[in-house]
Protein backbone atom coordinates (compact mmCIF):
# COMPACT_ATOMS: atom_id res chain seq x y z
CA UNK A 1 0.00 0.00 0.00
CA UNK A 2 1.21 3.85 -1.02
CA UNK A 3 2.54 5.40 2.42
CA UNK A 4 1.38 8.78 2.54
CA UNK A 5 2.43 11.86 5.06
CA UNK A 6 1.85 14.93 5.44
CA UNK A 7 4.24 17.09 7.11
CA UNK A 8 1.84 20.20 8.03
CA UNK A 9 0.75 22.88 11.12
CA UNK A 10 -2.58 22.48 12.54
CA UNK A 11 -3.57 26.47 12.48
CA UNK A 12 -2.04 26.80 8.78
CA UNK A 13 -4.93 27.15 5.77
CA UNK A 14 -2.28 25.84 3.58
CA UNK A 15 -2.09 22.62 5.44
CA UNK A 16 -5.24 22.73 5.59
CA UNK A 17 -5.91 22.68 2.33
CA UNK A 18 -4.09 19.53 1.34
CA UNK A 19 -5.81 18.15 4.20
CA UNK A 20 -9.25 18.60 2.69
CA UNK A 21 -8.16 17.44 -0.58
CA UNK A 22 -6.78 14.02 1.19
CA UNK A 23 -9.72 13.66 2.68
CA UNK A 24 -12.03 14.53 -0.16
CA UNK A 25 -10.10 11.55 -1.86
CA UNK A 26 -10.22 9.25 0.83
CA UNK A 27 -6.73 9.25 0.98
CA UNK A 28 -5.54 7.43 4.27
CA UNK A 29 -2.11 9.22 5.31
CA UNK A 30 0.00 10.01 8.53
CA UNK A 31 -0.01 13.08 9.73
CA UNK A 32 3.24 15.10 11.51
CA UNK A 33 2.72 18.31 13.01
CA UNK A 34 5.91 20.78 12.58
CA UNK A 35 7.05 23.17 15.05
CA UNK A 36 7.27 26.11 12.68
CA UNK A 37 9.15 28.18 14.87
CA UNK A 38 11.96 25.42 15.60
CA UNK A 39 11.84 23.68 12.18
CA UNK A 40 12.59 20.21 12.00
CA UNK A 41 15.49 18.10 9.83
CA UNK A 42 12.44 16.52 8.30
CA UNK A 43 10.40 19.68 7.22
CA UNK A 44 14.42 21.18 6.10
CA UNK A 45 15.38 18.04 4.02
CA UNK A 46 12.04 17.24 2.57
CA UNK A 47 11.15 21.57 1.14
CA UNK A 48 14.98 23.17 1.87
CA UNK A 49 13.44 26.11 -0.82
CA UNK A 50 10.87 26.81 1.24
CA UNK A 51 11.30 25.30 4.23
CA UNK A 52 7.17 26.29 4.37
CA UNK A 53 4.65 23.52 5.46
CA UNK A 54 2.42 21.68 3.59
CA UNK A 55 4.93 18.85 2.34
CA UNK A 56 3.39 15.50 0.83
CA UNK A 57 5.50 12.29 0.85
CA UNK A 58 4.36 10.06 -1.30
CA UNK A 59 6.30 6.70 -1.15
CA UNK A 60 9.31 8.77 0.20
CA UNK A 61 9.41 11.37 -2.51
CA UNK A 62 8.50 14.72 -1.25
CA UNK A 63 6.15 17.69 -3.12
CA UNK A 64 5.95 21.28 -1.89
CA UNK A 65 3.36 24.19 -2.26
CA UNK A 66 -0.05 23.60 -1.35
CA UNK A 67 -1.90 24.08 -4.86
CA UNK A 68 0.82 22.02 -6.58
CA UNK A 69 0.36 18.72 -3.85
CA UNK A 70 -3.58 19.58 -4.33
CA UNK A 71 -3.10 18.78 -8.50
CA UNK A 72 -1.06 16.07 -7.79
CA UNK A 73 -3.59 14.36 -5.20
CA UNK A 74 -6.25 15.08 -7.94
CA UNK A 75 -4.11 13.32 -10.41
CA UNK A 76 -3.07 10.63 -8.67
CA UNK A 77 -6.25 9.16 -6.47
CA UNK A 78 -9.64 7.97 -7.75
CA UNK A 79 -12.58 9.71 -6.37
CA UNK A 80 -14.70 13.44 -6.57
CA UNK A 81 -12.45 15.50 -9.34
CA UNK A 82 -11.15 18.34 -7.17
CA UNK A 83 -10.21 20.37 -10.34
CA UNK A 84 -13.12 20.70 -13.44
CA UNK A 85 -12.58 18.30 -16.17
CA UNK A 86 -12.96 20.92 -18.54
CA UNK A 87 -9.64 22.80 -19.39
CA UNK A 88 -10.75 26.34 -19.80
CA UNK A 89 -12.63 25.84 -16.32
CA UNK A 90 -9.37 24.13 -15.31
CA UNK A 91 -7.32 26.79 -16.42
CA UNK A 92 -9.46 29.84 -14.49
CA UNK A 93 -10.04 27.54 -10.87
CA UNK A 94 -6.34 27.95 -11.17
CA UNK A 95 -6.24 31.58 -12.17
CA UNK A 96 -8.80 32.39 -9.15
CA UNK A 97 -6.03 30.30 -6.87
CA UNK A 98 -3.35 32.72 -8.10
CA UNK A 99 -5.17 35.82 -7.54
CA UNK A 100 -6.52 34.75 -4.11
CA UNK A 101 -3.27 33.28 -3.06
CA UNK A 102 -1.23 36.37 -4.59
CA UNK A 103 -3.29 39.05 -4.66
CA UNK A 104 -5.51 39.20 -1.94
CA UNK A 105 -4.52 37.56 1.60
CA UNK A 106 -1.50 40.10 2.24
CA UNK A 107 -3.84 43.36 1.73
CA UNK A 108 -6.72 41.54 3.70
CA UNK A 109 -3.82 40.42 6.37
CA UNK A 110 -2.46 43.63 6.41
CA UNK A 111 -6.45 45.11 6.58
CA UNK A 112 -6.71 44.02 9.78
CA UNK A 113 -3.05 43.74 11.11
CA UNK A 114 -1.68 46.94 10.07
CA UNK A 115 -1.80 50.52 11.97
CA UNK A 116 -2.31 53.46 10.72
CA UNK A 117 -2.17 54.53 7.17
CA UNK A 118 -0.64 51.10 5.94
CA UNK A 119 -4.16 49.46 7.44
CA UNK A 120 -6.23 52.15 5.59
CA UNK A 121 -4.70 51.90 2.32
CA UNK A 122 -4.56 48.13 3.11
CA UNK A 123 -8.52 48.30 3.72
CA UNK A 124 -9.28 49.97 0.48
CA UNK A 125 -7.05 47.53 -1.81
CA UNK A 126 -8.48 44.41 -0.09
CA UNK A 127 -12.05 45.96 -0.37
CA UNK A 128 -11.34 46.15 -3.94
CA UNK A 129 -10.28 42.66 -4.60
CA UNK A 130 -12.55 41.04 -2.63
CA UNK A 131 -15.24 42.29 -5.57
CA UNK A 132 -13.42 40.63 -7.94
CA UNK A 133 -14.11 37.18 -5.83
CA UNK A 134 -17.86 38.21 -5.37
CA UNK A 135 -18.39 38.95 -9.32
CA UNK A 136 -16.89 35.26 -9.68
CA UNK A 137 -18.64 33.57 -7.18
CA UNK A 138 -22.12 35.29 -7.89
CA UNK A 139 -25.28 32.58 -7.23
CA UNK A 140 -23.40 29.92 -7.32
CA UNK A 141 -23.22 27.63 -4.46
CA UNK A 142 -19.42 26.84 -4.51
CA UNK A 143 -16.83 28.03 -6.90
CA UNK A 144 -16.48 24.63 -8.06
CA UNK A 145 -20.14 24.72 -8.86
CA UNK A 146 -22.50 22.46 -6.86
CA UNK A 147 -19.58 20.82 -5.32
CA UNK A 148 -16.51 21.85 -3.28
CA UNK A 149 -13.31 22.41 -5.71
CA UNK A 150 -10.04 23.66 -6.06
CA UNK A 151 -11.40 27.43 -5.38
CA UNK A 152 -12.87 26.57 -2.22
CA UNK A 153 -10.62 24.15 -0.97
CA UNK A 154 -8.29 26.99 -1.44
CA UNK A 155 -9.75 30.16 -0.62
CA UNK A 156 -10.18 29.00 3.24
CA UNK A 157 -8.10 31.92 4.72
CA UNK A 158 -11.78 34.13 3.04
CA UNK A 159 -14.05 31.60 4.50
CA UNK A 160 -12.72 30.99 7.77
CA UNK A 161 -9.38 32.14 9.04
CA UNK A 162 -10.21 35.77 7.69
CA UNK A 163 -13.45 35.95 9.96
CA UNK A 164 -11.67 35.03 13.29
CA UNK A 165 -9.18 37.84 12.33
CA UNK A 166 -11.57 40.27 11.41
CA UNK A 167 -13.54 39.40 14.71
CA UNK A 168 -10.49 39.62 16.58
CA UNK A 169 -9.14 43.04 15.31
CA UNK A 170 -12.86 44.69 15.01
CA UNK A 171 -12.48 45.14 11.34
CA UNK A 172 -15.79 45.23 9.44
CA UNK A 173 -14.09 44.72 5.87
CA UNK A 174 -15.98 41.51 4.51
CA UNK A 175 -19.72 42.42 5.38
CA UNK A 176 -22.74 41.16 4.36
CA UNK A 177 -24.01 44.60 3.06
CA UNK A 178 -20.75 44.90 0.99
CA UNK A 179 -20.17 41.13 -0.20
CA UNK A 180 -24.09 39.65 0.28
CA UNK A 181 -22.76 36.13 -2.33
CA UNK A 182 -19.00 36.04 -0.78
CA UNK A 183 -20.80 35.97 2.79
CA UNK A 184 -23.18 33.38 1.29
CA UNK A 185 -20.77 31.42 0.06
CA UNK A 186 -18.86 31.35 3.34
CA UNK A 187 -21.48 30.01 5.30
CA UNK A 188 -22.79 27.31 2.92
CA UNK A 189 -18.81 26.63 2.65
CA UNK A 190 -18.36 26.38 6.69
CA UNK A 191 -20.70 24.45 7.83
CA UNK A 192 -20.33 22.29 4.84
CA UNK A 193 -19.98 18.78 7.15
CA UNK A 194 -16.34 17.70 5.00
CA UNK A 195 -15.62 21.37 5.77
CA UNK A 196 -16.63 22.05 8.88
CA UNK A 197 -14.43 18.37 10.32
CA UNK A 198 -11.54 20.13 8.95
CA UNK A 199 -11.19 23.35 10.41
CA UNK A 200 -9.34 24.16 13.28
CA UNK A 201 -10.91 25.43 16.54
CA UNK A 202 -11.76 28.97 16.46
CA UNK A 203 -11.07 29.60 20.26
CA UNK A 204 -7.59 27.99 19.33
CA UNK A 205 -7.00 29.89 16.41
CA UNK A 206 -8.16 33.40 18.25
CA UNK A 207 -5.28 32.35 20.66
CA UNK A 208 -3.00 32.13 17.75
CA UNK A 209 -3.95 35.31 16.20
CA UNK A 210 -3.47 37.02 19.89
CA UNK A 211 -0.24 35.55 20.51
CA UNK A 212 0.68 37.26 16.78
CA UNK A 213 -0.23 40.58 18.23
CA UNK A 214 1.79 40.75 21.74
CA UNK A 215 4.43 42.93 22.35
CA UNK A 216 7.50 40.88 22.41
CA UNK A 217 5.91 37.87 20.92
CA UNK A 218 8.69 35.53 19.41
CA UNK A 219 7.39 32.66 18.10
CA UNK A 220 6.21 31.87 14.22
CA UNK A 221 4.51 34.45 12.58
CA UNK A 222 3.44 34.96 8.98
CA UNK A 223 6.02 37.07 7.63
CA UNK A 224 4.08 39.69 4.65
N1 LIG B 1 2.86 29.01 -1.07
C1 LIG B 1 2.88 28.08 0.04
C2 LIG B 1 2.66 28.84 1.33
C3 LIG B 1 2.83 27.94 2.55
C4 LIG B 1 3.06 28.76 3.82
O1 LIG B 1 3.14 30.00 3.80
N2 LIG B 1 3.17 28.05 4.92
C5 LIG B 1 3.50 28.70 6.18
C6 LIG B 1 2.53 28.24 7.26
S1 LIG B 1 0.93 28.97 7.05
C7 LIG B 1 4.90 28.29 6.60
O2 LIG B 1 5.24 27.13 6.57
N3 LIG B 1 5.71 29.25 7.00
C8 LIG B 1 7.04 29.02 7.47
C9 LIG B 1 7.95 30.18 7.20
O3 LIG B 1 7.54 31.14 6.54
O4 LIG B 1 9.08 30.14 7.65
C10 LIG B 1 1.85 26.98 -0.17
O5 LIG B 1 0.85 27.24 -0.87
O6 LIG B 1 2.06 25.86 0.30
Amino acid sequence: MAEVKLIGAWFSPFSRRVEMALKLKGVEYEYIEEDLSNKSPLLLKYNPIHKKVPVLLHNGKPIAESSIIIEYIDETWEGPSILPKDPYERAMARFWVKFIDEKCTVPMWKACSSPGEEGEKAKEEAAQLLKFVEEEIKDKKFFGGDNIGLVDISANFIGYWFGIIQELMGVELLTKEKYPNLCEWIDGYINHSFVKDNLPPKDKMTEVFKAFTQPGYSGYKPKV
